[in-house]
């Protein structure tokens, strides 16, 4: 589904619904592997342009950043592990540069970032070593991830700075990111940098207090969500605003998806307010406290207290499988009939050329892939498709997204070999490096078996030769 689409479908949705589904009160205990480790929690504080600079002048906010340096030392001192992950390169390099709009051109901002990030360290470090706390710097771009070599040392590096003590701060290497290789917004970044780090928690810290059913700033009605167990649920239920300043390129939208992202990682994603990063500390203190098992009746205890918690998926995906579900930049996508994807996620085994009906994209071996299955789609009335995505200048072809995977054959390759046995890949490409197309080891499913099942008798399968009739 198209952004525009998405956003239509959550309006819609809205009008219909007056407050979101909160989630039932079952204790929730945070996944084993981070009960094990000796030190308290593992945080990542993601702190966006909003709360680094004014929106006009691009004069940093000292005071702001002070408190988000004193929390971080404080939380610290309470013994937890903290990574900082910061956007605002561009507002600081803004400033310096004496520019009064953030240009539209990606070459200007490029230059632009590369100005002000030097500035931004240089001012996290000056306000940390009054604390006498060592900082680094980690700027990261999609493609840095997309080599599981370099994402497995980028996850160590982080390892071995918090073993030591140092609070790494993070952003996008927005010099040398281009559109294809940009993880887009820092809210995406700051979960991918939380899975990275096995973090706990994950502060997304912004212009309001909270998740609300509606534009706080619009409609006096809306209502703060206050904890969130299913985020898809709760998407087709409230309407979720588009960025907030001329700087920033997230908003809720960018939250929601990092959110998702963070959960599926077993990581427990906040919301909170930017311009109060001394909440952070109250809010560790009121859901963390006195042990890290999650008790939902600890949520919203406070009532001057708000912020909105989403609650980790309880069976997180392995780490190899998120990396390469979230890790890695698709390089096209390899279309499967239903057969194929029955099998793919009853079986869970690998993905075979017999099953493959069309291949998009150009990539090579080893390159991440999407496994879609298409679907012709009746129009509702109003022209919009009820799910899934379309594909680009055909209305009606719609598609469900199976997984993703890392490819054994190059495009080309598969092109060639499609809808073919695995015993002729050798006969036809003259060569047979892999049996199959995707491994099962390298396959990460977007849909559980139940849920393909409740899709089929959605969609019964048209026979194309009568609808042609
Ligand atoms: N990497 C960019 C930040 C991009 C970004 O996501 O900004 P924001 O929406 O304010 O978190 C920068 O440092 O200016």
């Amino acid at each position: 589904m198209t952004a525009a689409a998405a956003a239509a479908n959550v309006a819609a949705a809205a009008a219909a619904v007056t407050a979101p589904t909160i989630a039932q009160p079952v204790p929730f205990k945070l996944a084993d592997r981070r009960l094990n480790h000796r030190h308290g929690l593992t945080i990542v504080l993601k702190i966006g342009t909003s709360s680094i600079c004014d929106p006009v002048t691009h004069l940093p906010l000292l005071s702001n950043l002070s408190s988000v340096a004193e929390t971080i030392v404080a939380l610290k001192r309470s013994g937890h592990r903290v990574v900082l992950v910061t956007s605002g390169a561009i507002g600081v390099g803004l400033r310096c540069l004496n520019i009064s709009q953030k240009p539209k051109e990606v070459i200007k901002n490029q230059a632009i970032a590369a100005v002000g990030q030097g500035k931004l360290m240089s001012l996290y470090d000056t306000l940390f070593s009054q604390f006498n706390q060592p900082v680094a710097q980690i700027l990261l771009t999609r493609n840095d991830l997309a080599d599981r070599t370099q994402y497995i040392n980028a996850c160590n590096t982080f390892e071995q700075l918090l073993e030591m003590d140092v609070i790494p701060i993070v952003n996008e290497n927005d010099t040398i990111s281009t559109a294809e290789i940009k993880f887009g917004d820092n809210d995406t970044l700051s979960a991918i940098a939380a899975g990275m780090v096995n973090a706990d928690y994950l502060f997304l810290l912004t212009d309001v207090d909270c998740l609300y059913t509606d534009n706080p700033r619009s409609n006096p009605d809306a209502k703060a969500v206050r904890v969130v167990e299913d985020i898809g649920a709760l998407r087709e239920q409230i309407k979720v605003s588009a960025p907030g300043t001329s700087l920033g390129t997230g908003g809720m939208v960018t939250k929601l998806i990092a959110a998702e992202l963070a959960t599926a990682a077993g990581v427990t994603t906040f919301i909170a307010r930017g311009s109060t990063p001394g909440n952070v500390i109250k809010i560790v203190d009121e859901v963390a406290a006195p042990t890290i098992n999650i008790n939902v009746d600890d949520i919203g205890k406070s009532p001057d207290l708000l912020y909105t918690c989403f609650l980790a998926k309880r069976h997180p995906l392995g780490d190899r499988k998120w990396w390469i579900r979230h890790g890695i930049h698709n390089a096209g996508t390899v279309v499967i009939d239903r057969g194929a994807a029955r099998a793919l996620l009853q079986h869970k085994g690998s993905l075979f050329s017999a099953g493959i009906t069309d291949v998009q994209g150009n990539f090579v071996a080893q390159q991440g892939v999407r496994i879609i299955c298409t679907y012709q789609h009746a129009q509702t009335s109003s022209g919009e498709s009820e799910d899934a995505g379309s594909e680009d200048g055909q209305q009606q072809q719609q598609y469900v997204i199976i997984g993703y995977g890392l490819a054994n054959y190059s495009s080309t390759e598969i092109a060639r070999i499609k809808g073919h046995h695995s015993c002729e890949i050798a006969d036809l490409l003259g060569y047979a490096d892999a049996e199959c197309i995707v491994h099962r080891d390298n396959l990460a499913r977007t849909l559980s078996l139940e849920e393909w099942q409740q899709w089929e008798d959605k969609h019964p399968e048209v026979d194309e030769d009568d609808e042609a009739h």
